[in-house]
């Protein structure tokens, strides 16, 4: 079993190239099956999310052109004109949350599909309700089997008003995926607007859809005949942007983020000042830097504009250093809080309340073997490792291989002491 190493009490210093956003690329990699002209995306991160999305295109039949432009991550230039199959197994869909965006495509463009159930982190139960609710609305035949979902279309979809009875990223973008291609307007109320689905929605108007609203709670989208093939540059990973961020401060280091701005993450940023660290922003760069002692503040995870779930374990170990009590409240998932028992194992003072977690600040933490149990867990204890006196051994590593890029190289070019090691 792979296991990551690290000697941790070593302060970060220099540069960290972001990489292209996984919750962006993989909606924009399920956009291929809507066109039969091919879609170029470039900036694709090289992670096992990717490679688990692409099998699962290539099992439709979507041909896949893959160029490693090394640092700059992947090209994919995708075709779909020849879909033979619009079968989703069960044996791929269960490895990624994501493969549950191949649903609103696959019906708009054929008119029938037959996915499994998704995967994703085990953060919570994790529905799909909402996803089958927006579908139904927009005139699809759904029956649910204990496995898999079997839905079909009579002519097409059909343009529907809609409003989620809860902000949900994944259902917002299986409903526009579906929207796009439907006949006449959709006008979807109550969406997520995550930077992801804006991105995503920027690359389907460049492909020739209509959809208004973007950045907001309200879309409408015009459906269309077909859409064309473009080429997309892929936005920058916010989620891993603030990994480092927090791995920075935490490591009261100095560290300059390349190809991020701070209006990507707002939130954090806001927060990560009132704890005292300062952040610069330059063109097209953050640097973050560690000045004087860490003060604690409380956070509430939320949909965006709201502070990131899936940055709260990051900003959890943050706290464990500070100075004073903190509560970080998780309202997005009820079963994110798998990291506390591990960064307790490091010497960090956390009690859990129902969704609260109350963090008292401690002078420092200590390695130790601990277990990543998800992926921003996995990344949670990389942070608080790469702080810790001593040596951690971090096991269940291959969460880390869904959401960061060269993770081990990154960090080691700021200094860090850390090594993946195979075997037992
Ligand atoms: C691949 C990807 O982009 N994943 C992200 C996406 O996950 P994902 O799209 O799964 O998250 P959602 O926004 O859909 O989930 C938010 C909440 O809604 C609930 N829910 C969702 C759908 C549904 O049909 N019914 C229902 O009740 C979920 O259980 C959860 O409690 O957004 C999450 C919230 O920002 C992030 O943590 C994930 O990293
Ligand atoms: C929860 C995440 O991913 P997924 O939705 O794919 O499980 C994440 O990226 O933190």
């Amino acid at each position: 079993m792979e296991r990551i190493l690290i000697q941790g009490g070593i302060h970060l210093f220099g540069e960290i190239a972001i990489s292209g956003s996984k919750n962006s690329s993989l909606p924009l990699m399920a956009a291929s099956l809507l066109s039969n002209q091919t879609l170029q995306l470039t900036n694709i991160p090289k992670l096992s999310d990717i490679t688990t999305m692409k099998n699962l295109l290539v099992n439709l039949g979507t041909v896949i052109e893959i160029v490693d432009q090394e640092d700059n991550g992947l090209q994919l230039k995708l075709s779909s004109a020849d879909i033979q199959n619009y079968f989703v197994p069960y044996e791929i869909e269960s490895k990624i949350r994501a493969s549950i965006w191949l649903l609103g495509p696959l019906l708009t463009r054929f008119g029938k599909a037959t996915v499994s159930f998704p995967g994703g982190c085990e953060i919570g139960a994790r529905p799909i309700d909402l996803h089958i609710a927006v579908m139904q609305a927009l005139g699809a035949k759904i029956i649910m089997h204990h496995d898999c979902i079997d839905a079909h279309v009579d002519e097409c979809l059909v343009g529907c008003n809609f409003s989620f009875t809860k902000v949900s990223v994944g259902a917002t973008i299986n409903a526009i995926l579906a929207a796009v291609l439907a006949k006449g307007e959709t006008n979807l109320f109550h969406c997520a607007r995550e930077p992801e689905i804006a991105d995503l929605c920027r690359c389907l108007n460049q492909m020739g859809a209509e959809i208004k609203g973007i950045g907001t709670t309200e879309l409408t989208i015009i459906g269309k005949d077909r859409l064309d093939g473009t080429s997309y540059k892929v936005m920058p990973d916010r989620i891993e942007a603030g990994t480092y961020m927090i791995a920075a401060a935490v490591t009261r280091g100095d560290v300059k983020l390349l190809g991020i701005e701070c209006d990507l993450i707002e939130n954090l940023v806001m927060r990560m000042k009132a704890a005292g660290v300062s952040i610069l922003q330059g063109k097209n760069f953050i640097r973050v830097k560690h000045q004087g002692p860490l003060k604690p503040v409380n956070i509430s995870t939320q949909p965006h504009p709201g502070f990131p779930t899936d940055l709260q374990a990051q900003f959890m170990c943050l706290m464990t250093l500070a100075e004073g009590l903190s509560t970080i409240s998780e309202t997005i998932f009820e079963n994110r809080f798998m990291h506390v028992r591990e960064l307790c194992k490091m010497g960090a003072n956390i009690t859990i309340d129902g969704h609260d977690a109350v963090v008292q600040g401690v002078q420092s933490l200590v390695g130790a073997e601990v277990m990543a149990s998800d992926l921003r867990a996995s990344a949670g204890l990389v942070i608080a490792g790469l702080c810790a006196r001593g040596e951690t051994t971090i096991r269940g590593v291959h969460h880390l291989d869904r959401g960061y890029q060269s993770l081990e190289k990154k960090l080691s070019q700021c200094g860090a002491k850390i090594s993946r090691i195979t075997g037992d």
